[in-house]
């Protein structure tokens, strides 16, 4: 039972974690929204469950990346609130993490999703 409720706080953070990451910042927005148009396609062109996987995967990579990277930048700013140039390495690849999962994410939405709109195309 204390399992149960102690699993039950650590998931009310995670939520409260990403309710603070969604409202605070562009970045994840912009990904959220992007990873809904393709899902919206997903449906519009009915993938098939192993292009749902990839995309699912892929939105759900970039989303964990950026939570990551805005978390790192945050505890980087206690850390370090005046100049230093290692806190600003920091930064820089954690947004480099995000960087190569949006390139990847980006080229395995055009290997699913320009096929199908070649087809559709008159
Ligand atoms: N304390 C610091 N010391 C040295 N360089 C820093 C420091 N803070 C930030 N920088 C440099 O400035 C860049 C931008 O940092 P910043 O914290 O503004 O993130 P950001 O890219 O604006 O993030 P976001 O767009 O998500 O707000 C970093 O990638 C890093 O190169």
């Amino acid at each position: 039972m204390n399992y149960l409720k102690k699993r039950k706080s650590a998931f009310g953070y995670a939520l409260k974690g990403l309710k603070a990451f969604f409202r605070d910042e562009d970045h994840p927005k912009f990904h959220a929204i992007a990873g809904i148009l393709a899902v919206i396609l997903g449906f519009s062109f009915n993938l098939n469950s192993i292009e749902w996987i990839a995309v699912i995967f892929c939105v759900a990579l970039v989303l964990s990346f950026e939570a990551i990277n805005s978390a790192l930048e945050q505890l980087t700013d206690i850390a370090s609130p005046s100049y230093l140039e290692s806190a600003g390495k920091v930064k820089d690849i954690a947004a480099g993490a995000v960087l190569i999962s949006s390139v990847a994410a980006g080229i395995i939405g055009l290997i699913i999703f320009v096929p199908k709109f070649l087809e559709i195309l008159p």
